[in-house]
């Protein structure tokens, strides 16, 4: 087919090395003919017609108010990811536009950040190499000594589709699992990877090792963990964040770091993203901190791309909707 008679597919302009870009391009193409932001910007009125579908990578850009007035045939926009709480629903679904996520793409690369991070934190791998760096300084592992996953208890919020792949690696290190969800999972899943349900989420704190964070980011998990809740956990617990920055208290978190009221935080997301070269969580080394790279691989970024592509495609044939998310 013409690139013409294709849907027109709006792509935002997503940074990232060429490489990368070309490669989701080239997907895009097989299947719409591809518009950049910079060729809309270019020709508004010709390519506002054609713009059927968004295609957002990640939680990068936003769709504002001014975008979707200005997309009268507008039927959809793909998030590439789960997250979507960079978008207002409400909002957008006023338009009579579908929004579509990614659930499938992100458990596994996501669930191995978790586990990259609790072990990185435990066995503080980040000291280590930067001691390995340092040839002149004399350091002995005994003076920074970690501590061990294996056997550890690790309490789980969010139980969703990656919180379940993260109990299924965390088994392989038999971990004592415990999770904290909505709703529970059934009896045969939590059978299958040992999960045990606490119906208060204090309990887990109270008991586990490592805690980690799954949840997605709504007006019920915004600040979820607190100074109070940071005082529940042990003071040898570990928080790990692979959710959203604003699920955590940042400031509660860096007073309890400084003050060893718990032993250490792995964080994959903060507020804001970056954070700015002098805050506080930067200078603790009971910290590490990666840069929101729960899905930055070769694999997740092509999986994430085809599921976009099938959601948004359903929506245009009029299908059913893989993975179609609702305003609440
Ligand atoms: O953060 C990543 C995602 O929401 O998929």
């Amino acid at each position: 087919m013409a690139k013409e008679e294709l849907p027109g597919v709006l792509i935002l302009d997503i940074g990232g090395t060429q490489g990368v870009l070309e490669n989701l391009a080239a997907l895009l193409k097989k299947h719409f003919h591809l518009i950049t932001m910079k060729e809309f910007l270019e020709n508004k009125e010709e390519m506002s017609k054609k713009i059927q579908s968004v295609f957002v990578f990640e939680c990068r850009p936003t769709i504002d108010r001014e975008l979707l007035e200005s997309l009268p045939n507008l039927k959809v926009i793909g998030n590439s990811g789960v997250g979507v709480d960079h978008l207002d629903l409400k909002m957008i679904s006023s338009f009579g536009v579908k929004v579509t996520n990614t659930p499938h793409a992100v458990a596994d690369p996501t669930a191995d950040i978790g586990m990259a991070l609790m072990l990185a934190s435990a066995r503080r791998l980040v000291e280590g190499c930067q001691i390995a760096v340092s040839p002149d300084t004399k350091h002995f592992a005994v003076d920074w000594l970690g501590v061990e996953v294996t056997r550890a208890t690790l309490g789980i919020i969010g139980m969703g589709s990656i919180g379940y792949k993260v109990a299924q690696r965390a088994r392989a290190f038999n971990m004592r699992i415990l999770y904290h969800n909505r709703n529970r999972r059934r009896k045969e899943e939590e059978e299958a990877v040992g999960a045990h349900y606490c119906e208060k989420m204090e309990d887990l704190l109270q008991q586990s090792d490592f805690v980690m964070l799954i949840v997605n980011l709504t007006p019920e998990t915004h600040r979820l963990i607190g100074k109070k809740e940071l005082s529940l956990m042990k003071p040898t617990a570990t928080l790990i964040n692979i959710s959203r920055g604003a699920v955590i208290d940042q400031d509660a978190l860096v007073e309890a770091l400084q003050s060893k009221v718990i032993r250490a935080a792995a964080l994959d997301v903060t507020y804001p993203e970056p954070l700015p070269r002098d805050h506080p969580l930067l200078k603790l080394n009971n910290v590490i901190i990666t840069p929101h790279i729960g899905t930055a691989t070769v694999q997740a970024i092509h999986m994430m791309a085809e599921e976009a592509i099938a959601n948004i495609l359903a929506v245009l044939n009029g299908q059913p909707i893989p993975s179609e998310v609702f305003p609440k």
